[in-house]
């Protein structure tokens, strides 16, 4: 099964993810992930599901860079990470309680940190930095709430200010977190609707994690493409895999995406 997978799509699409028989385990030494091999290619939307202790997160957290496979090989955009440099291109939004909601700042300034590479941190905003903030909270409806503490704000409210601060780079790769933790079963089908949106409509490539696994089989069918210890990955290609037979295909639709189609 995971050959297949493996080979899906190398003949047309660029390999966004590979994950080559990586292991880890925290300082326990509990195995939490092991061997596993894995690649995501552009236009997937890789739904990860597992039950509580699976390593969801630990493999989302290896995949960003924020700790390290204990061994085996990751390669982001056809790079090794430890030589990727170009973070812009993914976006990432951490499970909810990851970040403080009494944190003392705004949606702008959530929104705006997501620009902030390690070295533009003390750097004064261009006029284009703004114009992409703006664009940001725009796509996700949430112009109106720009000067609101993030604190005040509800579940669903603040889950699209950090999707926003997400997109704010117009990244290739989205991965998310257990996105729709907190939020009213309503808000939660418009949000999935919006990503999935984004994923047919503007390109963009997902792993996200879910423990709704109903909303995940009805984009992403009930098959999973590859299991791995209690880890299961289901996936939908955002074109028909016959069409990526083509070798002509014009991938071109690469714009950012842009406020109407995506009022939820
Ligand atoms: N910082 C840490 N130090 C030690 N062990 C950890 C740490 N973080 C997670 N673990 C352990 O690693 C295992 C995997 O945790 P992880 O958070 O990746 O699971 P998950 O699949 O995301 O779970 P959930 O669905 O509950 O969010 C668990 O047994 C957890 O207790």
């Amino acid at each position: 099964m995971n050959e297949l997978n493996n080979n899906r799509f190398d003949h047309c699409h660029e390999c966004i993810i590979s994950i080559e028989d990586v292991s880890f385990y925290y300082e326990n030494k509990t195995p939490v992930i092991q061997n596993l091999n894995f690649k995501i290619f552009e236009r997937d939307f890789v739904g990860l599901i597992g039950s509580n202790g699976a390593g969801k997160s630990t493999l989302l957290k290896m995949l960003v860079g924020l700790i390290k496979p204990v061994s085996g090989n990751i390669r982001l955009f056809d790079q090794p990470i430890s030589e990727f440099r170009d973070w812009d291109r993914i976006g990432y939004v951490p499970q909810k309680n990851a970040m403080n909601p009494f944190f003392p700042a705004t949606v702008k300034e959530i929104v705006l940190s997501g620009l902030y590479g390690k070295k533009k941190m003390f750097k004064r905003l261009t006029k284009r930095e703004l114009e992409k903030c703006d664009d940001s909270l725009q796509a996700l409806g949430i112009e109106k709430l720009a000067h609101r503490r993030i604190g005040n704000l509800s579940g669903g409210q603040q889950q699209r200010a950090f999707l926003a601060r997400a997109l704010i780079n117009n990244p290739d790769l989205l991965i998310l977190d257990e996105p729709m933790v907190g939020i009213d079963a309503e808000t939660q089908e418009s949000f999935f609707h919006m990503i999935q949106h984004m994923h047919k409509q503007h390109n963009i490539t997902f792993l996200m994690v879910s423990h709704d696994v109903d909303m995940m089989y009805s984009y992403l069918g009930h098959e999973a493409i590859h299991t791995s210890g209690k880890l299961k990955f289901y996936v939908k290609h955002s074109h028909d895999l016959e069409d990526c037979v083509e070798t002509d295909l014009t991938h071109s639709l690469k714009g950012f995406i842009k406020g109407e189609a995506l009022k939820i």
